[in-house]
């Protein structure tokens, strides 16, 4: 639609028209998290774990989310899990509002949308039940499963998918870490949720374990379906997901997607993998810390706008030239507009702090 300085009457009702009838942020996407922040006050002193987080994931998806430590991916991991609450933001997994759950909801959610897996071994399972045991024991406790031998069929087949049947009278010290990871597999995965959340799930196991444990994830989802959301740090893990979600400073920073490609040439296979930077809906964008070193972007850069691009310039306008900068490289006047970091249009952000 073009705009025009002064619009109609019904060219204002026709814009209205169409965003409203734009569909709602998230709205076909089976977690929606919308400018998520959480804070933490302890002795007087706040944390922002989460700063305004943005994330959606489509139902069926298998994808991993990555970030630094402090960055805050347990703080959501958490949220989502059910285990805590936002401070403000939204957040939706399967239909359910996350911030305005009854205590009851909370328990059913827990019980039934959502299975966890932590990376401490110890936590996923109880020591003193049997691997069929504890599959069984979330079907109990949700009242799920049917009769009593029906739960214990169920949980021999999931640890079977899971590869551990051999395993399903063992209780959790006469099992490795690499199959207790997969009973807990098993036991998420009890009452059939429609996420599986994992928490740095191969942080306490070898690189050989760890791919076994990824390819258990995988099943899980290629074969019931689950959608699965992995906190790693293990680039191996990272490397076999389509999507990669990075987080830095309690926002969504950017995200590798993988695609495989077949080359027309020779018919050869290979993986390709692209890294997006994530645009907020107030239209703010965080640009790698690499990038703007590279090029001495600091305090306000320069934009234009072509045809099937913005062009983002270090920022050469006389106050801003340093007496190394060599070449001068004015912009071409076309529209050119500087941002700052406190522009009132994009709050108080700091692009690309290299942080
Ligand atoms: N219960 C809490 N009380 C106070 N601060 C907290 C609490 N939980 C987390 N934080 C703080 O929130 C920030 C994010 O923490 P979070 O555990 O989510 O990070 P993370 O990315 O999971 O890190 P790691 O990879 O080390 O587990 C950190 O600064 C942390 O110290």
């Amino acid at each position: 639609m073009t705009t025009t300085p002064h619009p109609t009457l019904a060219e204002l009702a026709d814009r209205a028209t169409a965003s409203r009838d734009r569909p709602a942020y998230g709205h076909d996407a089976l977690i929606t998290c919308d400018r998520l922040v959480r804070v933490f006050s302890t002795d007087g002193v706040e944390v922002q774990a989460l700063q305004g987080l943005d994330l959606l994931v489509r139902e069926g998806e298998l994808m991993a989310l990555v970030g630094a430590s402090g960055s805050g991916k347990s703080t959501l991991m958490n949220i989502l899990a059910g285990l805590d609450t936002p401070t403000a933001g939204a957040a939706r997994v399967a239909g359910r509002d996350l911030l305005t759950m009854s205590a009851k909801d909370r328990l059913a959610y827990r019980r039934g949308v959502v299975g966890f897996v932590w990376q401490q071994t110890s936590r996923n399972l109880m020591p003193y039940l049997t691997a069929a045991q504890n599959v069984v024991l979330p079907m109990q406790l949700a009242g799920t499963g049917g009769r009593r031998a029906a739960r214990a069929e169920r949980a021999l087949r999931l640890l079977d998918l899971m590869g551990i049947a051999d395993c399903r009278d063992r209780r959790p010290h006469q099992m490795s870490g690499g199959q207790q990871q997969r009973v807990a597999i098993a036991v998420a995965l009890a009452n059939d949720p429609a996420v599986l959340l994992a928490d740095e799930p191969t942080g306490e196991l070898d690189s050989q374990t760890a791919e076994r444990i990824f390819a258990a994830f995988r099943t899980a989802n290629e074969h019931l379906g689950t959608t699965v959301v992995i906190v790693t740090h293990d680039q191996a893990v990272a490397g076999e997901v389509s999507r990669t979600v990075a987080i830095r400073d309690g926002r969504t920073s950017t995200e590798v997607l993988r695609r495989s490609e077949v080359d027309a040439a020779t018919g050869d296979e290979r993986v390709v993998a692209r890294e997006y930077a994530m645009l907020d809906r107030a239209g703010r964008l965080q640009l790698p810390a690499e990038y703007t070193r590279a090029l001495d972007m600091r305090d306000r850069v320069a934009l234009e706008l072509e045809a099937d691009h913005i062009a983002v310039r270090r920022d050469d306008s006389d106050g801003a030239r340093r007496p190394d900068d060599g070449v001068g490289r004015p912009g071409n006047g076309l529209g050119g507009r500087a941002t700052g970091p406190h522009d009132p249009a994009s709050g108080t952000e700091r692009p690309g702090d290299g942080g």
